[in-house]
């Protein structure tokens, strides 16, 4: 198992080993020691996700305040993470990652507390997701997937959606008044320069 940073600070990509056998396969989901390593600090599991989406769904972005490791068990999705917190120099920047059966991949990702996360699913999909504290409602926050300040090539227009995703307000109408919202609104700087 190997993990790797991403540009943004807080995701990263647990790559897997899938060991292959004529029964089926086996691979690690995760390793405590690994993550904390990469992470450079400590962090625990509280709770165990799952969920069933079906084709053209699109879950997010939820952007809440627990560790979450998220991965697709079947089918394949569009991982996204998109960053907003606004004393991040990468606000507003995020990354994609396809995950799920081939050509996506077994690897999960980590999204620490604060980012926010979505996800796409091509086909029908079964999401995991571990998350480090018990579930709040009343702390979750979030924010559309279609922001255009955030700028994610979705493979559709028109996904299903959740009413309360559906009411999601923009990162952008969030913090109008940030210098990377005005920047890009005057068009002086586009928001995937700050992943450079
Ligand atoms: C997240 C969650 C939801 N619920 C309930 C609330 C609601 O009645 C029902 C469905 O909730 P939601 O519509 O918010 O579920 P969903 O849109 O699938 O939320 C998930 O989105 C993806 C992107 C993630 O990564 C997850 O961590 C989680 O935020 O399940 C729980 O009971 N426990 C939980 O931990």
């Amino acid at each position: 198992m190997k993990v790797e940073t991403t540009p943004i600070e807080g995701c990263l990509l647990v790559r897997t080993t899938v060991l292959q056998d004529e029964r089926g396969f086996f691979l690690e989901t995760y390793k405590q020691s690994a993550l904390t390593e990469a992470l450079g600090r400590p962090h625990r599991f509280a709770q165990g996700n799952h969920s069933r989406s079906r084709a053209g769904v699109l879950r997010g972005f939820h952007a809440e305040p627990w560790d979450k490791l998220v991965a697709v068990a079947s089918g394949r999705a569009l991982i996204v993470v998109a960053d907003p917190r606004p004393e991040s120099p990468t606000f507003g920047a995020h990354v994609t990652f396809e995950l799920g059966d081939a050509p996506g991949t077994r690897d999960r990702v980590f999204v620490a507390a604060g980012l926010g996360n979505a996800f796409y699913c091509h086909t029908d999909v079964d999401y995991l997701n571990d998350v480090s504290a018990e579930f709040d409602p009343a702390t979750r926050g979030g924010f559309s997937w279609s922001d255009p300040f955030i700028g994610v090539a979705w493979p559709t227009e028109e996904p299903a959606l959740s009413p309360k995703d559906m009411s999601l307000s923009r990162l952008s109408e969030q913090h109008a008044d940030h210098p990377a919202v005005i920047a890009w609104r005057e068009g002086r700087q586009s928001v995937a320069s700050r992943l450079a």
